[in-house]
């Protein structure tokens, strides 16, 4: 419990008051905080949900992102009670809900499908839910239009689910779940069924209605670019685990693994593999560049296409290839051989490029990623460990090789005079 809990001893009487008032308004918000405590779902081995917790605090957007398996939908339908979860706990508010029906939860949800009664009309779609829980007709008409106002559907609301476009049967399905004023709302792939011009607009009115009526939402997609416009938070899963959990940014600035780092941006990160060089790490296959003087040999580095900066081939800077350019209008997408490895640089405009021309690739060092061999953790370019030896000293001079490699001035040593093209490394 934050900031309430040794509060008013000292404040006049007023304010006590006035705290307590604060603290109902906490005991309100807190109904809208999920907590997940090593959730596990297991149908068979492995289990499509592996003993997953997080926490979502009152008002904030999650987003559930993975690809295609990776357990999202299952963690959602858990948090709704659609699922029974085969161990761990989740709680809604200050409740326990593992063993709760769906209904006693305190949620509502929207799905991919929409799932509308196609012989109920607009009005009577919204209202459905209301009806069943016996809300007296006044009360219904008077939240329908204040729904269906907020949801733009005010003019639809007497036509059947087949008389309107995708875009207003997600509008439905979005203001039955709002009528029923549950603090938090389940989101599962609302939008994937919409052309891409729809889903831009309805990404940013779900945002605006969320922020609006400060609902708490889980909502699951395995579109990133969903997820980077939406969410506060971004738990990015892969087979039935969290990999990160973090901000957008974060996940874009800093993944956590190569799996991270391929899943967020578009063309995705460029990751090569680091052999071992003469005195130091070289990017695989290219023989005459150095990447750096520590001991990142057998690991990844990652470079963002847009962070890559594309000179002539007299500049310092990684020797490549071009192979191809991809013209996508603001930009071009340029396919560059280095070594035995491709890498893609994303240009702005439509620069003049002519395939097979030799250029250099240079970018700044705190654009660099660096991973483990197996991709499955994150190297900081600060921390890395020196062949021999690891005392401070050590560490450091392995720092300043490192970033002397990798200085935008000085990027990528090249030791072409060193290492001639296809001479033993
Ligand atoms: N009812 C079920 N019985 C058995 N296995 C299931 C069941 N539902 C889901 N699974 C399995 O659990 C795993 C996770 O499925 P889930 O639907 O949660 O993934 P997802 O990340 O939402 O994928 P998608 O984006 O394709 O919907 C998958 O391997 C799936 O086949």
């Amino acid at each position: 419990m934050p900031h309430h809990d040794k509060p008013h001893q000292d404040k006049p009487q007023q304010q006590v008051h006035h705290g307590s008032q604060e603290d109902m308004q906490e005991v309100m918000q807190n109904d809208k905080r999920i907590r997940l405590v090593t959730v596990t779902k297991r149908w068979d081995d492995p289990p499509a949900v592996d003993g997953i917790s997080f926490d979502v605090a009152p008002g904030q957007f999650v987003i559930l992102l993975g690809p295609s398996g990776c357990g999202k939908s299952t963690t959602l339908r858990m948090v709704a009670g659609l699922e029974q979860a085969s161990s761990g706990r989740i709680h809604i508010g200050e409740r326990d809900v593992t063993d709760l029906p769906p209904g006693d939860r305190g949620i509502s949800m929207v799905f991919q499908s929409y799932a509308l009664f196609p012989h109920l009309s607009v009005a009577d779609n919204i209202v459905f839910g209301l009806r069943s829980r016996k809300v007296p007709k006044p009360e219904r008409r008077q939240r329908l239009e204040r729904v269906a106002q907020l949801v733009d559907l005010e003019a639809f609301l007497d036509r059947k689910p087949a008389q309107l476009s995708g875009g207003q049967r997600q509008r439905v399905a979005l203001a039955r779940a709002i009528i029923s004023e549950h603090p938090i709302c389940l989101m599962d792939e609302p939008l994937s069924n919409l052309d891409a011009r729809l889903r831009g607009e309805m990404r940013r009115e779900i945002k605006a209605l969320q922020e609006r009526l400060g609902m708490t939402v889980i909502y699951v997609t395995h579109d990133q670019v969903e997820a980077m416009s939406m969410g506060d938070r971004v738990i990015l899963m892969q087979d039935g685990r969290i990999v990160q959990d973090d901000t957008p940014d974060a996940l874009y600035d800093r993944p956590a693994s190569a799996f991270a780092a391929s899943f967020i941006g578009s063309p995705a990160m460029n990751l090569v593999r680091l052999a071992a060089g003469a005195d130091g790490a070289i990017i695989e296959g290219e023989p005459r560049v150095m990447i750096a003087e520590h001991a990142a040999v057998g690991g990844m580095l990652g470079i963002r296409p847009e962070d890559i900066a594309v000179t002539t081939p007299a500049s310092p800077g990684v020797p490549a290839e071009v192979i191809d350019a991809e013209y996508l209008g603001a930009d071009t997408i340029l396919r560059l051989a280095v070594g035995s490895q491709v890498m893609r640089a994303r240009l702005a405009g439509k620069p003049v490029v002519t395939k097979g021309s030799a250029c250099r690739l240079a970018w700044p060092l705190d654009k660099s990623h660096l991973f483990a061999a197996d991709g499955k953790r994150r190297d900081d370019l600060t921390r890395f460990p020196v062949a021999r030896g690891d005392s401070e000293q050590a560490s450091e001079g392995a720092r300043l090789a490192a970033s002397r490699a990798l200085h935008p001035a000085n990027r990528i040593a090249d030791r072409a005079s060193d290492h001639p093209p296809g001479s033993p490394r």
